[in-house]
């Protein structure tokens, strides 16, 4: 469903990705891990089209990003570390406004609460104002919007940082139940415990290399921790 396939992305003389290739199949979250300026927002990035590789080739289900922007664009979502959100519109407003761009679509007033409550907002929310939700709580209608788009692939930059513990949980549970219903998630995080527990595969990138893939069940977290700490000294 997601393919990077031998990307190199640079930044004038700076390597920021050098030759990084990745598949996410549908039902698998994938999650990126590395240290700051690893290159896991870059590749984020250019699966969004937001800019170009300097060579090879992103897909989203076979479709090339740069060749076919909007088709590839209509099976994402993209769930940034803060979600974007109108902070005077209340939930189901902004649930409204960001699903009718999205799909064309002007979803009905119930569709729109079943949407915010599958995606764990408290219902007796949904029509306050998004100035006074939590970060955990505007993630969550930006999940509804994923939802309500039915995404074929969910793209997360950081998703749980700065999410107390018990949000957090709540927010891989809602990963994991995106995945089973089909959905192809890649997700960047810093948090290890995170990828393990919410990851069916953990990619670690260094200095824009992908230097080690594996399944999450492969690994105990120690081991995890173990192996991220020996590629970060390398
Ligand atoms: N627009 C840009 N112009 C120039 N350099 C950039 C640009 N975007 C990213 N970089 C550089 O590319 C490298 C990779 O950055 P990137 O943001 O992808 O890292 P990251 O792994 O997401 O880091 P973090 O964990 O801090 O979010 C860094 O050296 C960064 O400085």
């Amino acid at each position: 469903m997601l393919d990077a396939i031998a990307v190199t992305k640079q930044f004038g003389d700076k390597t920021a990705l050098d030759e990084v290739s990745l598949s996410v199949s549908p039902g698998d979250i994938y999650c990126l891990l590395g240290a700051n300026g690893a290159g896991k927002t870059t590749l984020i990035n250019l699966f969004l089209n937001f800019m170009q590789p300097t060579s090879g080739q992103l897909k989203i289900s076979d479709l090339d990003v740069t060749q076919s922007p909007l088709e590839s664009k209509r099976l994402l979502a993209y769930i940034p570390e803060q979600v974007t959100l109108y902070a005077t519109l209340t939930g189901v407003e902004n649930l409204s406004f960001f699903s009718s761009l999205a799909t064309g679509e002007r979803l009905p007033r119930q569709r729109l609460l079943d949407l915010l409550q599958a995606a764990g907002l408290p219902v007796q929310a949904a029509d306050d104002r998004v100035s006074t939700y939590s970060k955990g709580m505007r993630q969550k209608v930006g999940i509804a919007i994923a939802l309500a788009k039915q995404a074929r692939a969910l793209l997360l930059d950081e998703p749980t940082s700065g999410l107390d513990p018990s949000a957090a949980n709540e927010f891989s549970e809602l990963l994991i139940n995106a995945s089973r219903s089909g959905v192809a998630v890649l997700t960047t995080t810093h948090d290890l415990f995170h990828a393990k527990q919410t990851g069916t595969r953990i990619g670690i990138m260094r200095r824009g290399r992908l230097v080690e893939e594996l399944k999450s069940e492969d690994v105990s977290h120690a081991d995890l921790e173990a192996l991220y700490l020996k590629h970060m000294k390398n």
